[in-house]
C-alpha cells in the first residue's frame, strides 16, 4: 500500500495532468525523435511507454525519427567518411545508400517494435511510401571568405521537402496507427533524397497544422555561451545568436525548423531533453515544462 506521503504525490501529479489531457485530447502531437535521444534501452522504452501514454489518453503523436549516430557508426565501419555543411551530411551516392538502409531499415523497425511491445500499433514509413515525403534536392549557400557573394555549393543527395502527404498520415491516425516517418524524401523522378529530421518534423508538423512539435535531443535546451538554457526568443534574437556563432552545427536545422513551424502555424515547438526519463510526459501533463519553447506571437502555453 502506499504511503500517505506517496498517495499525496500520485494524486498531485495525476491533478495536474487532467487539464492538459483535456485540453491535448484529440490533437496532434509530432514528435521528433533525434538519434542522440536513443542513447540507451532504458531511454528508448521510457520514449515508446510515453508515446504509447499519449495515444492511451487521446492524443495523437506522429513520430519523425532521426539516427544521425547510427548512421555514422555504420559509415565508420564501412571506412566511409562523413563531413557536415551548416549541420547536413554531405551525401554521396555509397552514403545515400547506407542512410537509407539505417534510417529506413535499422531505425525505423526498431521504433515501431518497442511502441508495439508496448502496446501501440505503430507503423513504421519513409518517404517513398505512398509519397509520403516529396522533395527536391537541397541547394546550400555558404560565406567564403574572399567572396563578397554566398557560395552556392552541393552536397550531394541532400533534399529539402516540397510536400507532405497528409492524406496518408490522417488515414493512419484516424485507424488509430501511430506513424513513425524516417526522413528519406523522394524526387519527382522517384531519386531518394536524404533530408535532415527536424526540418521533416517541421514539415510534417506545420503541414498537419499540428498542436505542439516537440524535438528530442541529447541537450538541454538552446543555450547561451554561458550554458543557460534559452527560452522565449524572438527570431531576430535567434537570427543574432546564429551570427555570433552561438547556435552552430545540428542546432542550426532544430531551431529553423522550430521558427518556420510556429510560423507556420503549429502553436508551440520545443526542444526537449531526451535523455531525461518520460521528458514527453513531463513536457505534456505537468507545470514544470522543460527545454526551450518556442511560440508564435499569438502566445501558447
Ligand atoms: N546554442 C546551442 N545550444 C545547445 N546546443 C547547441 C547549440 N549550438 C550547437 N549545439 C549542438 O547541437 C546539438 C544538437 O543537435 P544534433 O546533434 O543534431 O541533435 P539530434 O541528433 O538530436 O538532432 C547539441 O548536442 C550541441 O552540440
Ligand atoms: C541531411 C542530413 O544531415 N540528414 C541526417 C538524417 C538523420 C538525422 O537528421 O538524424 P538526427 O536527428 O539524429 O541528427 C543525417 O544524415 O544524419
Amino acid at each position: 500500500m502506499l504511503s500517505r506521503d506517496a498517495a499525496t504525490q500520485v494524486s498531485r501529479v495525476l491533478t495536474e495532468a487532467l487539464p492538459y489531457i483535456q485540453r491535448f485530447t484529440g490533437k496532434t502531437i509530432v514528435i521528433k525523435y533525434g538519434g542522440n535521444a536513443m542513447e540507451s534501452d532504458e531511454l528508448k522504452n521510457s520514449f515508446a511507454r510515453d508515446i504509447v501514454l499519449m495515444k492511451t489518453v487521446g492524443i495523437n503523436p506522429v513520430v519523425v525519427h532521426g539516427g544521425g549516430p547510427q548512421i555514422g557508426d555504420l559509415l565508420k565501419r564501412l571506412n566511409i567518411e562523413s563531413r557536415f555543411v551548416d549541420g547536413m551530411r554531405v551525401t554521396d551516392t555509397q552514403t545515400m545508400d547506407v542512410v537509407e538502409m539505417v534510417l529506413g531499415g535499422q531505425v525505423n523497425k526498431d521504433i515501431v517494435n518497442l511502441i508495439n511491445q508496448h502496446g501501440g500499433s505503430a507503423i513504421g514509413l519513409t518517404g517513398k511510401d505512398a509519397g509520403l515525403i516529396k522533395a527536391r534536392k537541397l541547394k546550400v549557400s555558404v560565406n567564403t571568405q574572399g567572396l563578397d557573394k554566398p557560395e552556392i555549393i552541393d552536397i550531394g543527395h541532400v533534399g529539402e521537402v516540397v510536400e507532405i502527404n497528409t492524406r496518408l498520415i490522417n488515414r493512419l491516425v484516424s485507424d488509430d496507427y501511430i506513424p513513425v516517418i524516417a526522413p528519406i524524401g523522394v524526387g519527382a523522378d522517384g531519386a531518394s533524397y536524404n533530408i535532415n529530421a527536424d526540418l521533416v518534423a517541421g514539415k510534417v508538423a506545420e503541414a498537419l497544422q499540428a498542436e505542439k512539435l516537440m524535438l528530442l535531443t541529447n541537450i538541454a535546451g538552446l543555450m547561451d555561451k554561458a550554458g543557460n538554457v534559452l527560452t522565449g526568443l524572438t527570431t531576430a534574437q535567434v537570427d543574432a545568436l546564429i551570427a555570433d556563432g552561438t547556435i552552430y552545427g545540428g542546432m542550426l536545422p532544430k531551431i529553423r525548423c522550430a521558427l518556420d513551424a510556429v510560423q507556420g502555424g503549429v502553436s508551440s515547438a520545443i526542444i526537449v531533453d531526451g535523455r531525461v526519463p518520460n521528458a514527453i510526459l513531463l513536457e505534456i501533463f505537468t507545470d514544470t515544462g522543460v527545454g526551450t519553447l518556442i511560440t508564435n506571437n499569438k502566445g501558447a502555453i
